[in-house]
């Protein structure tokens, strides 16, 4: 598949220099890598390179096949592109940002982003992580329930949704749908999908999805916006476009030499891209804006009082006290008190799918516990059996068969792989009964 001669054109146009260079660039392999969840700390990769702007990040040597891997389905790692992970040192590098900030990743399927910002925060402050269309927020939930942390509410919506909700968020992160340039060394649908018509379309789209966001940044926050393009008028024109229309100014980051990472012009300051021929990573473009003001401070909002509390058995996580629970559709969640703030000021304006720790439904008194609860870094150790598992039968369970040795268990049992849980089975009689849900099981080989 050639590449779009529109986009050869432009291309040589914005790198009259190098333009070569880069088309060449785009010839070659692109590399691979993961970041690893440093909560559960259990995926070994031997033989990796660290991305040099995260300190969770590794290049792989070839790509595995991630999906026989069952640390991957647990959550101890993320298959992630590595310019994309620029954005932790972009998170690091935010000055005056609250103990508990509150963040909103507002394009976040399948998840990249949202678990890099999950790992950030490490259980302080709260992460919305939205996407708006259904197919891939349910992806988005899914990957988010592995990573583990209950200071997260998922929700599926569409940006529009946000646009009456008034200074909320300490940071927004727009990574914006975009017409993938960046991606033409890897997914070659991207460059048969690529028209000049479709980029200028997506500037359009852009500047409308920034304008729906922007009043739900607090004075002061930070609007953090990414494409994987190269086209400017995607990138540094939009961040231009919004400093003509709001009181924000660019922020700076410092960046080292050696990255081979490119300073591009924004207002009086500057954002940052990835090209190719130059930066170990996928095309990737950044910049951050911070609104004028200043920082609110914590999120206030007495209707989380009001909040049901639901009858728990007692001993299911860590610190059971700090949580509030409450019911929806007959399932219980937890949810520590910032994200209970932050669920008050939003549930009647976006559609939550996922909100802090799914424990599960009482069943004449028995809890039927829901997967977020075996993935869980907050569930309480000795809540319920772990039964190890051989990684063929990690497998075997991923695809939902029920052939398990768990013969000295009865009842509810998590199964593990490597220490590290990934569901859970019920043992009745010499029965085992598999709950990993339906719609996550693998179904590729066995
Ligand atoms: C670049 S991808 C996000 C990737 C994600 N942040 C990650 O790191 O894994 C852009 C996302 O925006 C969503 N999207 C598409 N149209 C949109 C729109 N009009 N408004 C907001 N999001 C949209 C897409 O479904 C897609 O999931």
């Amino acid at each position: 598949m050639q590449l779009p001669v529109d986009f050869i054109a432009r291309i040589q146009h914005q790198f009259p220099s190098d333009a070569s260079q880069f088309l060449k660039a785009l010839d070659t392999e692109a590399p691979v890598s993961v970041r690893v969840n440093p909560a559960k700390d259990a995926a070994v990769f031997t033989e990796s390179l660290s991305v040099p702007w995260c300190e969770h990040g590794l290049y792989l040597p070839q790509r595995p096949i991630f999906t026989l891997d069952p640390l991957f389905h647990a959550g101890c790692y993320y298959p992630q592109e590595a310019s994309s992970m620029f954005l932790w040192h972009v998170l690091n590098a935010l000055p005056d940002l609250p103990a508990d900030p509150v963040m909103l990743d507002l394009c976040a399927a399948p998840g990249g982003k949202s678990t890099l910002m999950a790992s950030f925060l490490n259980g302080r402050g709260v992460l919305v992580a939205n996407e708006t269309v259904r197919l891939r927020a349910n992806i988005l939930m899914e990957n988010m329930m592995k990573w583990g942390y209950g200071n997260i509410l998922v929700s599926q919506s569409a940006p529009s949704a946000f646009s009456s909700v008034e200074a909320l968020f300490d940071v927004v992160v727009v990574d914006a749908p975009c017409s993938g340039e960046g991606l033409f060394r890897k997914d070659l649908d991207a460059r048969s999908e690529w028209s000049p018509e479709n980029a200028a379309m997506c500037a359009t789209r852009q500047q409308n999805i920034l304008q729906h966001i922007w009043d739900a940044l607090k004075p002061g926050g930070y609007l953090v916006y990414s494409t994987c393009t190269f086209n400017p008028a995607e990138n540094q024109d939009n961040m231009n476009w919004l400093l003509k229309q709001y009181d924000a100014s660019p922020v700076s980051i410092a960046v080292d030499d050696s990255w081979g990472v490119s300073p591009i012009p924004v207002g009086d300051g500057q954002g940052w891209a990835f090209y190719p021929h130059q930066a170990r990573g996928e095309g990737f473009f950044i910049a951050v804006l911070q609104k004028e003001g200043n920082m609110h401070g914590a999120v206030k909002n007495k209707r989380s009082e009001k909040m049901v509390k639901a009858k728990v058995p007692q001993g299911i996580l860590k610190g059971q006290d700090q949580y509030f629970m409450s019911t929806i559709n007959q399932t219980i969640y937890a949810l520590t008190h910032v994200p209970l703030m932050v669920y008050s000021r939003l549930a009647s304006q976006v559609r939550f799918i996922h909100q802090g720790i799914g424990l599960g439904q009482l069943v004449r008194n028995d809890l039927v516990p829901h997967e977020s609860l075996a993935l869980s870094l907050d569930v309480v150790d000795d809540y319920s059996p772990i039964h190890e598992l051989s990684v063929d039968e990690a497998l075997h369970f991923l695809r939902g068969g029920t052939q398990l040795s768990v013969s000295d268990v009865t009842g509810w049992c998590r199964v593990a792989y490597y220490g590290v849980p990934l569901g859970w089975v019920k043992a009745v009689g010499n029965r085992v009964n598999n709950y990993y849900p339906k719609e996550w099981r693998i179904r590729m080989g066995g």
